[in-house]
C-alpha cells in the first residue's frame, strides 16, 4: 500500500518522524490507506512555509480576480472527481455514497461561491469629519491560518474553511482528523493542479495532541479556524493565547426541536427522525433533543418509533442502506455508555438502546436508532452531546415552557420549530438562543447563510459574506491632503 504523504512547501512528503497510520474502514474494520503522521517538527516546517509565502506577498498580492480563477477550478475539479471522491468519504466515515455525493456537490458550492465574492469587496470610503482628507476602509488577509476539522464532514469542514481563505489571499496549514484524511489530500492535490502557488496551501496529517496542539500555539500562525468539540475548542483557545492569535470555533450542539400539536404531524415525524438518523447522528446540528406538545406525545413516540424501527443499517456503498456505522470503536463506546447512563437516570428505552444483531454488521461499529423517552431538561442525557443516533423526548404544555427547555443548554448551534401557526413559529424562533433556527424544517444549510453557535457552541460565523470576513483584517487608511504642523510643542 502506498503511504499518502502531507503537503509542505508545494512538496509531497513524508513525515520527518516516518511514521505511518492505518485508515480503517469503520464498516468491517478493514485497512483503507496508510497515511505518513506528522508531529510537532512537521508541523513547524509547514508554518514556516505558510510563512514565507505570506510573507513574500505573491498569493495575496495576486489579482482577486485571478484569486477567484482559481477558487473556481478547484470547484470544477472536485465536481470532475465527484465519484472518486464521493467513494473516499464513505470508505472513510462509513456514511452512504448518496449522502457523500451530495457533500460533493456542497463542497463545490462552496468554492463557487467563494470565488463569486472574491472579487467584490473594493473597500469603503468613509466620509471623513477632517477637511481635505480621504478615510477608507480596506480588508487585507489575515496572514497564515491553521485549518483543523473533525471526522464527521472530514471534505465539507474542510471546504468551509479552505475557500473563503484563499479566495481572501491567506496562506494556510490544515489538519484533517486523523482519523478520516483520505477526501483532505485528494483535494490538497486538485489545489495544486488547479495552480495555488508553493508554500500557499500545506497539509499536515497527525494526531490533534501533537500536530494540532502545535499549530494553535506556534507564534507564527495568525489565525485558528477549528471545527471540532467543546473540550478541544477550550485548549485551542488556550494555547492561541500565546499570541493573542484570532479564532473561529465551531463547537459542538445539542439542538432542540420542537414540535407543536398543530405542526404537519406526517412531516414533523419524518423530519424528526432525519434530524437525528441521517450520518447516524454524528452531525453536529442534530436535532437529538425532541420537545413535543403533550397532547400528541403517544402519538408522536409511536409513529415515530414505527418509522425508526424500519431504518435499514449496512455499508455505505450498498443502495438499499439508510444509515452506516459509527466512526470508531471508541465512538461507539461512548454512545453506548450515554444511553445506558441516561437509562440510569431514568429514561426509558423505546426502540434501539443497544448494537444490532445482525450478524453482517458485526465487525462494523453500528449502533442502532435509539429513542429514548421519561427525558428530562436535568438529565445528562439531554445535556450532553451524544453525537450518536439517539433520540430524547422531553414534553411541554405551553409555548413558554417549550422556549425554556429549548434554551436550557449550554450550547447555542441549531434548532427548529414546527407549527403551523405563523405568528407562534416567530414568537418563538425570536426567543430561541442559536446561531441557526429553522421553522417547518431541520438541519438545511447552504454556503449564502452563515453558519456559527452562540454560547459555548462556538465563536465566529462559517459560510455567507461573515465566513469570508473571518479570513480578513480591517484596515482604516486616513490620508492628509494638506499636511501642517500642529504647533502644540
Ligand atoms: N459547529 C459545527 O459546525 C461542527 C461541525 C462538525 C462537527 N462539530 C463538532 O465536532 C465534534 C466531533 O468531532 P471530533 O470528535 O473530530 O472532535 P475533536 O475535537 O475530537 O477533534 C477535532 C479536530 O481537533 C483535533 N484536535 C484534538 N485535540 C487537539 C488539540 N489539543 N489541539 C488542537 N487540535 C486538536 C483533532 O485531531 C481533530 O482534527 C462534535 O462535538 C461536533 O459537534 C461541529
Ligand atoms: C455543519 N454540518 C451540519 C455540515 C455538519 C455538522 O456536523
Amino acid at each position: 500500500m502506498t503511504v499518502k504523504r502531507q503537503f509542505i512547501n508545494g512538496e509531497w512528503v513524508h513525515s520527518n518522524s516516518n511514521k505511518v497510520r492505518d485508515i480503517i474502514n469503520p464498516f468491517n474494520q478493514e485497512v483503507i490507506a496508510q497515511v505518513t503522521e506528522s508531529d510537532e517538527t512537521d508541523t513547524e516546517d509547514a508554518i514556516s512555509a505558510a510563512r514565507k509565502a505570506f510573507d513574500l506577498g505573491e498569493w495575496s498580492t495576486t489579482p482577486a480576480t485571478e484569486r477567484a480563477h482559481i477558487v473556481n477550478k478547484i470547484a470544477e475539479f472536485i465536481l470532475r472527481d465527484k465519484e472518486e471522491l464521493a467513494e473516499l468519504e464513505s470508505l472513510d466515515t462509513g456514511k452512504t455514497v448518496e449522502e457523500s455525493r451530495g457533500d460533493m456537490d456542497d463542497i463545490a458550492g462552496v468554492f463557487r461561491y467563494y470565488a463569486e465574492l472574491a472579487d467584490k469587496d473594493g473597500g469603503e470610503i468613509i466620509n471623513s469629519p477632517i477637511p481635505n482628507s480621504v478615510s477608507k476602509v480596506v480588508h487585507e488577509p489575515v496572514g497564515v491560518c491553521a485549518q483543523i476539522t473533525p471526522w464527521n464532514y472530514p471534505l465539507l469542514q474542510a471546504s468551509w474553511k479552505l475557500a473563503p481563505a484563499l479566495a481572501t489571499g491567506n496562506t494556510l496549514i490544515m489538519k484533517p482528523s486523523e482519523i478520516t484524511p483520505l477526501t483532505t489530500i485528494k483535494v490538497f492535490e486538485l489545489m495544486e493542479e488547479a495552480g495555488v502557488p508553493k508554500g500557499v496551501v500545506n497539509l499536515v496529517l497527525g494526531a490533534g495532541n501533537s500536530v494540532g496542539a502545535e499549530l494553535s500555539a506556534n507564534t507564527d500562525v495568525d489565525l485558528v479556524s477549528f471545527t471540532g468539540g467543546i473540550d478541544t475548542g477550550k485548549k485551542i483557545m488556550q494555547a492561541a493565547s500565546s499570541n493573542v492569535k484570532k479564532i473561529a470555533l465551531e463547537l459542538g450542539g445539542k439542538n432542540p426541536n420542537i414540535i407543536f400539536a398543530d405542526a404537519d404531524f406526517e412531516v414533523a415525524v419524518d423530519q424528526a427522525m432525519n434530524a437525528v438518523f441521517f450520518h447516524a447522528g454524528q452531525i453536529c446540528s442534530a436535532g437529538t433533543r425532541v420537545i413535543v406538545e403533550k397532547s400528541i406525545h403517544d402519538s408522536f413516540v409511536d409513529a415515530l418509533s414505527k418509522r425508526v424501527n424500519k431504518i435499514k443499517l449496512g455499508s455505505g456503498f450498498d443502495k438499499s442502506t439508510q444509515m452506516g456505522p459509527m466512526i470508531s470503536q471508541e465512538h461507539l463506546n461512548k454512545v453506548a455508555n450515554y444511553v445506558e447512563n441516561g437509562i440510569k437516570e431514568g429514561a426509558a428505552v423505546v426502540t434501539g438502546g443497544k448494537r444490532p444483531e445482525d450478524p453482517d454488521l458485526q465487525n462494523g461499529f453500528f449502533y442502532l436508532p435509539t429513542i429514548l423517552t421519561n427525558c428530562t431538561t436535568d438529565m445528562k442525557v439531554v445535556q450532553d452531546e451524544g453525537f450518536g443516533p439517539v433520540i430524547t423526548i422531553e414534553t411541554f404544555n405551553t409555548e413558554e415552557e417549550a422556549i425554556k427547555l429549548a434554551n436550557d443548554s449550554i450550547y447555542g448551534l441549531a434548532g427548529g420549530v414546527w407549527t403551523k401557526d405563523i405568528a407562534k413559529a416567530e414568537r418563538c424562533v425570536a426567543k430561541m438562543r442559536m446561531g441557526t433556527v429553522w421553522i417547518n424544517d431541520f438541519n438545511l444549510y447552504f454556503p449564502h447563510a452563515p453558519w456559527g453557535g452562540f454560547k459555548q457552541s462556538g465563536i465566529g460565523r462559517e459560510l455567507g459574506r461573515l465566513g469570508m470576513e473571518e479570513y480578513t483584517e480591517t484596515k482604516h487608511i486616513f490620508h492628509n491632503l494638506k499636511p501642517e504642523s500642529i504647533g502644540w510643542f
